[in-house]
């Protein structure tokens, strides 16, 4: 399965933001996408996730070379900023978001062992969201995505507000599922992307390119990607 950008065009105010995004990501693999402030990660995933529209190019799943449109169901969005109904308790939410999709959902699990997997205490669980730290509220849209397991996972810098021990727990968890999703991770801490990605994307003067795979572990790589980034400035 493949998730497949064709020249996607967006702009805000007469000024070009995506210039024509043409890329490819794989099913099995994480993708970090870097980019400099204001460069369109934001606006690429709100596109994906059909929250905005391109006014050009198209965004669609590939298997065996059919084209099929993305569906809500394809892809779980986890916002940088988490936009949660503050009324209800984690665990109400989560009940909620379980019984609305129970007949397109694989393998249930009971609630309190989804809770348990993201190391969320278990008085938390049962207090209103509207009193959660934004790592909380990070982990339980990261949550949706455990439950739901939908083919394209968005990450818009998720991982910056969770502690170290959470944040290192949630690496392992993504490189763990990583086999069945195409996930997509943006971020502006380099070592994180480094370290967590397969691939490095860039989103660079409104276009999209990825480094060199084989360059990941090499020491001039982060100096590469700095070089690349402080280009786009130059070009803007
Ligand atoms: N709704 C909007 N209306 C007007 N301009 C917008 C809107 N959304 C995004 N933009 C502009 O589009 C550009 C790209 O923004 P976007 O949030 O996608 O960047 P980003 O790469 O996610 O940035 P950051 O790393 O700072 O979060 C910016 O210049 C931003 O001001």
């Amino acid at each position: 399965m493949e998730l497949r950008l064709a020249g996607i065009k967006k702009s805000f105010d007469g000024k070009e933001v995506l210039k024509g995004l043409d890329f490819t990501f794989e099913k099995g693999k994480i993708y970090g996408l870097l980019g400099r402030n204001g460069a369109g990660k934001t606006t690429l995933f709100n596109i994906l996730a059909d929250e905005i529209k391109a006014e050009d190019g198209k965004a669609y799943l590939t298997a065996q070379e059919e084209e099929r449109p993305i569906r809500p169901k394809d892809l779980s969005y986890v916002y940088s900023t988490p936009v949660l109904p503050d009324f209800l308790t984690g665990y109400e939410f989560i009940k909620f978001f379980v019984d609305l999709h129970k007949n397109d959902l694989d393998h249930l699990q009971p609630i309190d062992t989804y809770f348990d997997l993201i190391q969320f205490e278990k008085e938390d669980r049962h207090r209103l969201m509207k009193g959660y730290s934004h790592g909380m509220k990070n982990k339980i849209q990261m949550l949706l995505f455990l439950i739901a397991k939908p083919m394209v996972i968005l990450l818009d810098e998720p991982l910056t507000s969770l502690d170290v021990v959470v944040a290192l727990e949630m690496k392992k968890l993504l490189k763990s599922i990583r086999e069945d999703h195409i996930i997509i991770f943006s971020t502006h801490i380099l070592q994180l992307a480094t370290d967590l990605c397969d691939e490095i994307a860039i989103l660079h003067d409104g276009k999209m390119s990825m480094l060199d795979h084989d360059r990941l572990g090499d020491e001039t790589f982060e100096e590469e990607i700095i070089r690349l980034l402080k280009e786009e400035n130059h070009g803007a």
